[in-house]
């Protein structure tokens, strides 16, 4: 796993998602050295990066321009990125020309996750996975009910991790933002 201290990081793009919510990711993601991936709203690149290391393929989206050059940057920084694409777009214009897809990882999707989900759904193989990082108590209720809709059985975990501080007089907890991991499997 790569170390959270390691990433070029951005005062105005979000991430990276930090380290234990990355190795969550890839276990339930169950990628292999085959796989087509697509990182939707890459940010700084977190997920991105670890999954260069381990998927055949890589395709990594954001609208936001900055975050695209983060991402660039870190996959460089990393000695990555020889099996990433860079799309600076909307995920909804985006994932529509990226056909057969064996897992799809929604870490921002700006209002549209449910026109997000219907085309990932449309282009997702018949072994593929979702996985959608959901900070918004309404992100992970939209993401939930869309996946209902579309026919899979989806699960969310709410993840909240402290990290320990060694002092001199002891050990200090720091918590981070409790973020949910929603997955869904083809059926
Ligand atoms: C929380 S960040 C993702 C962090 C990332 N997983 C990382 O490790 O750095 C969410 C990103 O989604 C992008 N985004 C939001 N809506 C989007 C959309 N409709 N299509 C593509 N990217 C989008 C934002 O610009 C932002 O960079």
């Amino acid at each position: 796993m790569l170390d959270d201290k390691d990433f070029i990081k951005s005062c105005d793009v979000p991430g990276p998602t930090k380290e234990a919510i990355r190795a969550i990711i890839l276990y339930k993601s169950e990628v292999t050295s085959k796989d087509k991936v697509v990182d939707c709203g890459c940010g700084t690149g977190g997920i991105t990066c670890e999954f260069s290391q381990r998927a055949g393929e890589v395709i990594s989206i954001d609208t936001d321009p900055e975050a695209i050059d983060v991402t660039s940057k870190n996959l460089k920084k990393f000695g990555l990125g020889d099996n990433v694409t860079l799309i600076n777009d909307n995920g909804s214009k985006a994932l529509k020309n990226i056909k057969d897809i064996d897992i799809a990882i929604v870490g921002g999707s700006g209002r549209q996750l449910e026109n997000i989900l219907d085309i990932i759904n449309e282009n997702l193989n018949s072994k593929g996975r979702i996985i959608i990082t959901a900070i918004l108590v309404d992100t992970k209720v939209e993401a939930i009910n869309k996946l209902k809709d579309l026919g899979y059985n989806p699960k969310i975990m709410e993840v909240n991790v402290s990290n320990g501080r060694v002092l001199d007089r002891g050990v200090l907890m720091i918590s981070e933002n409790p973020i949910a991991i929603i997955t869904a499997k083809k059926r």
